[in-house]
């Protein structure tokens, strides 16, 4: 069986403060886009991990796919499987595209075996993988909050909008990107901003990483420059970067703006 993981971005991102386990509590609406990976698992005579397309840093067994086999084998006795990614998402590039591959394995693996899993009980697993995971394995627009892994009703929706992506191959680390931060409550609440008419996001909604990854590559800053210049009705980084995206109204060809080497993706949000 074939599914295809897709990325998240975050409408607004809140650091409100660090917790005693070491991690902080956010607040973000995460809403899915589709810029996918392909991931296939098929039965097979003995566990397999392979990937191709980009290259993914670190060994296959800290690969998420991997650990949340290893999580549903655990408890379920599963079968030996063979699980092939295509890795087409940008990696450390703020979009979960790690997380996706996890949360949509667990969703495969329930499938494949007929596991019967309820939608709580596959958050659960997700998030022991990671804090973003969960969002995935409903993958509806969500307000966040707690690790990112806690969820409730958020009204936002922008299908009649288009989205243009921009990664300019930079990996940033999600740890060392939450180090350089000092968490503190935000001035409006996201679930406020977003409320407000769209072309008013751009006063107010605000992604806390940006301040130290844009200090310390104007470059992205640029990116988010130049989709407002070409019409961008909102603009911001994702997560912890560096990919940025620009929200339009029409259809717009953003291809030309960057150079070569830049991941592009656009589509329909
Ligand atoms: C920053 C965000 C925002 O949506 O997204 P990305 O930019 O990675 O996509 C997420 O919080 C990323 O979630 P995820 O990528 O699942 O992080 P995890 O694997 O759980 O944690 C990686 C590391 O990030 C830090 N971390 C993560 C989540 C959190 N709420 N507080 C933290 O301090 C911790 O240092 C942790 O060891
Ligand atoms: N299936 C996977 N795809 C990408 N990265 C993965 C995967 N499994 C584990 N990782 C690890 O997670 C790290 C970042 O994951 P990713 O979700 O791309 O980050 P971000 O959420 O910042 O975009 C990688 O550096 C890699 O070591």
């Amino acid at each position: 069986m074939v599914v295809f993981p897709t990325c998240k971005i975050n409408l607004g991102l809140n650091i409100i403060a660090k917790r005693p386990d070491g991690f902080h509590n956010i607040e973000s609406c995460f809403y899915p886009v589709g810029w996918t990976d392909v991931l296939e698992m098929v039965p097979a005579e003995s566990f397999a991990f392979a990937s191709t397309g980009i290259p993914i840093p670190g060994d296959a067994a800290g690969n998420l796919c991997v650990k949340a086999y290893q999580f549903l084998q655990k408890d379920f006795s599963l079968p030996p499987v063979s699980i092939h990614l295509h890795k087409v998402i940008p990696i450390g590039a703020g979009l979960g595209g790690g997380s996706a591959d996890g949360a949509f394995c667990i969703k495969l693996l329930n499938q494949v075996f007929a596991l019967n899993l309820t939608v709580a009980q596959m958050q659960e697993y997700a998030r022991r993988l990671g804090s973003d995971c969960a969002f995935f394995i409903e993958n509806t627009p969500v307000f966040c909050y707690g690790k990112g892994d806690q969820f409730r009703d958020i009204q936002v929706d922008l299908s009649k909008y288009y989205i243009a992506l921009v990664n300019p191959q930079i990996h940033i680390g999600t740890a060392e990107a939450y180090a350089g931060i000092t968490p503190a409550e935000p001035e409006r609440k996201i679930e406020e901003i977003l409320a407000l008419p769209i072309e008013r996001w751009k006063e107010y909604l605000i992604n806390d990483f940006e301040k130290n990854i844009f200090a310390n590559y104007p470059g992205i800053r640029q990116i988010k420059d130049s989709l407002y210049t070409h019409g961008a009705v909102y603009a911001s980084m994702s997560g912890s970067g560096s990919t940025v995206y620009g929200i339009f109204e029409k259809e717009t060809d953003v291809k030309s703006l960057f150079p070569e080497h830049y991941q592009l993706w656009q589509g329909k949000l």
